[in-house]
């Protein structure tokens, strides 16, 4: 593929700060955490260790990993004041909006006072997340108040139970655990920026989360994975979705679910989590949304080199576990709040206000006219 042009539009190639905490497409098209490779971390961990690398610096021994669950787990209960913010909002509303809100009203019950107490809020927000979701959604579809404080050894294992009312079998949760740590952490995406800009002014962690959220939301970052859902639901079979794809290049639509700002031949997120939707595939004995998810990669590819991102092969992983379309974004926020909180403790640490310039391109000075004289 061409080399991009790292200048211009969309502030491309421009080095906006420091991290620790990832590379993205150094060799073109790897990913590491803390210096490990993607691949194995998501062969050989799971997503709590990764939290733990993601904010403490390190992958923890098996007593601290102990220790970290025990900590989390007793954080998954939910204030009855938020919960009532939780059951107000509409069965209709978008569930980005309710990650929004229960991350901005948690802010006002439990804010954080001092950057001391930044850990111990990021790993609230890590454990409530799945809460929060949950929770206006069994109220709001099933009208049911559920327990959140289940003893689910995992955070994977924890949403879908709540999201069920019954615990998860093993391939499920495993398969959670995985997309929980491909989704963790990405250098400076577009929401982690909205972070790391929020956190420039010393602003509160829940603020700078909650603007992470909405950035997040969108459908060319986050919310491509229940664009990609919606597409694929769309064809019947891979004919079909060739075809489909074909007249959409036509029309120069954006597939969703393809291309990437950074990498430029692939999504080093991608092999995995497809090695997974094809088990997933067979477990449920799928033989549709598998095959034209295949048929949409190698016609893309063919067509316009562009490649799946980590979004695609999530949809129809996610659809056969059984979880509803619109909760596919709020899963990412679910992981992605680590990479987001330690980049705000980044930020914090060696910290000058994010503002950059811009190009004045509008009229030349000029007077006020009084307003009788204007017409
Ligand atoms: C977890 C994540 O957030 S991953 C990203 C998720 N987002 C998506 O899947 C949305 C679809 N993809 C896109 O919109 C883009 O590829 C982005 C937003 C991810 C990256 O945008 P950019 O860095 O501006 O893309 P890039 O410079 O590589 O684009 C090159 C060309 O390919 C085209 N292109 C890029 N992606 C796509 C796509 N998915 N479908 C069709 N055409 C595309 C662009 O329109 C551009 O064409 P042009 O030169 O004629 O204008
Ligand atoms: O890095 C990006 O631009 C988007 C992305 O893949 C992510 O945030 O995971």
């Amino acid at each position: 593929m061409a080399e991009k042009a790292l200048s211009g539009a969309g502030l491309r190639g421009q080095v906006a700060g420091k991290t620790a905490l990832s590379t993205v497409g150094k060799t073109g098209s790897g990913l590491t955490y803390r210096g490990y490779d993607i691949k194995d971390l998501a062969k050989n961990c799971e997503f709590e260790e990764v939290a733990h690398l993601i904010f403490y610096g390190e992958l923890p021994t098996s007593a601290q990993l102990v220790e970290y669950k025990a900590l989390l787990k007793s954080m998954r209960g939910l204030p009855q004041a938020l919960k009532e913010v939780l059951e107000r909002i509409p069965a209709d509303a978008h569930p980005m909006d309710v990650m929004r809100t229960g991350c901005s009203m948690l802010g006002n019950l439990e804010g954080e006072d001092s950057f001391a107490q930044q850990l111990e809020k990021a790993n609230r927000l890590l454990a409530a997340f799945p809460s929060i979701i949950c929770y206006w959604y069994r109220f709001t579809h099933d009208d049911v108040r559920i327990e959140t404080e289940t003893d689910d050894n995992s955070i994977g294992g924890h949403f879908l139970h709540m999201l069920r009312g019954e615990k998860p079998n093993p391939l499920h949760e495993q398969v959670m655990n995985v997309s929980l740590i491909l989704y963790a952490e990405h250098e400076f995406n577009a929401s982690t920026f909205t972070a790391r800009v929020c956190a420039s002014t010393l602003s509160d962690l829940f603020s700078c989360i909650t603007g992470a959220i909405g950035t997040l939301r969108g459908p060319l970052h986050g919310g491509a994975n229940e664009a990609a859902m919606e597409l694929i639901e769309s064809f019947s079979s891979p004919d079909e979705a060739e075809q489909g794809l074909l007249c959409m290049l036509e029309r120069k639509e954006k597939i969703m679910g393809f291309g990437h700002a950074i990498y430029r031949e692939s999504d080093p997120r991608n092999e995995i989590i497809k090695t997974w939707a094809e088990k997933l595939a067979e477990d449920v004995g799928d033989t549709r949304l598998y095959p034209v998810s295949v048929r949409c990669e190698a016609v893309m590819w063919r067509e316009k080199k562009l490649f799946c991102n980590a979004d695609f092969f999530h949809a129809s992983a996610y659809h056969f576990m059984g979880i509803p379309t619109k909760l596919f974004t709020p899963i990412f926020v679910m992981s992605r709040v680590t990479g987001w909180a330690a980049h705000v403790f980044e930020q914090r640490a060696d910290n000058r206000i994010i503002r950059p310039s811009a190009e004045y391109v509008g009229v030349e000075p000029r007077t006020v006219t009084p307003i009788a004289k204007r017409g």
